[in-house]
């Protein structure tokens, strides 16, 4: 094994599944959990808060180096808090208007560069469990395990769907199927770190499976390749 603390990453495009499979996973393997989504969200967060579009490259990478963020786990509910410049963000990371600015300003090179040794600073003992859409090919290239997760655009839509009506928001089926196709457009063809799946992943297309299952065949194959 490596000197490095080991490493699984899990990427794929939104609603594939890859958080929830991220966080049974860390918590079978009992590893730190990296959920990269949410540092790209509280600065898209910050960015709204300060005023700055995604144009305002200068100032987006000024705001991601010195980023006053903190991910504090809560044993009793099992919810991680963010907590942006002391205030606690973890709803308001979550929204659509969010997610569609923090995909924006993920285009941005310096941006993704200046986020980096934040993300890799999750890297400890006894490992770590790393979701996003660049974890396998720019973020830890030298994981021991990679995963590369989809589902269908309306299949992800549908999860969707049925997150925002078990919060009793509203939710329109062909709006969301729109937007998840722009968000993967975006995130699958910027020219940085593109959403794509690093050499040697292990594919799995979860539109017709449950969770218990995508998550007995992603355990299989970590051990499989933790023990190699
Ligand atoms: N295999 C599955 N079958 C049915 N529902 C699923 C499956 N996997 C995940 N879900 C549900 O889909 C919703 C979205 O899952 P999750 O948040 O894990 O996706 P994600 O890929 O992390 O999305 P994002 O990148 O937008 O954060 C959740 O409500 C989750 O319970
Ligand atoms: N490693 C990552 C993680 C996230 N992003 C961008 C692209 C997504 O549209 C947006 C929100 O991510 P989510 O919370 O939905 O996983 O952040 C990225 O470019 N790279």
């Amino acid at each position: 094994m490596s000197a490095n603390p080991p490493v699984i990453t899990i990427d794929g495009p939104s609603g594939s599944g890859k958080g929830t499979i991220s966080r049974m996973l860390a918590d079978k393997l009992g590893w730190y959990l990296l959920d990269s989504g949410a540092i790209y969200r509280v600065l898209a967060v910050a960015s709204l808060h300060h005023n700055f579009g995604p144009q305002d490259e200068e100032s987006l990478v000024a705001l991601a180096t010195d980023l006053d963020v903190k991910f504090i786990a809560n044993d009793e509910t099992g919810l991680t808090h963010v907590i942006l410049e002391g205030e606690d963000v973890t709803m308001a990371i979550r929204t659509q208007e969010v997610a569609n600015q923090a995909s924006k300003i993920a285009a941005l090179p310096r941006v993704r560069e200046a986020l980096l040794r934040r993300q890799r600073a999750f890297r400890e003992m006894p490992g770590l469990v790393a979701d996003g859409r660049d974890m396998g090919t720019v973020v830890f290239p030298d994981a021991e395990a990679k995963i590369f997760l989809t589902a269908s655009a309306e299949e992800r839509a549908r999860r969707r769907f049925n997150q925002l009506q078990e919060k009793g928001m509203d939710a329109n089926m062909d709006a969301l199927v729109t937007e998840i196709r722009e968000r993967d457009e975006r995130d699958m063809n910027r020219s940085a770190a593109p959403l794509k799946p690093a050499e040697g992943s292990l594919m799995l297309d979860s539109t017709a499976m449950s969770i218990d299952k995508v998550l007995d065949e992603v355990l299989q194959y970590a051990h499989h390749k933790l023990s190699a």
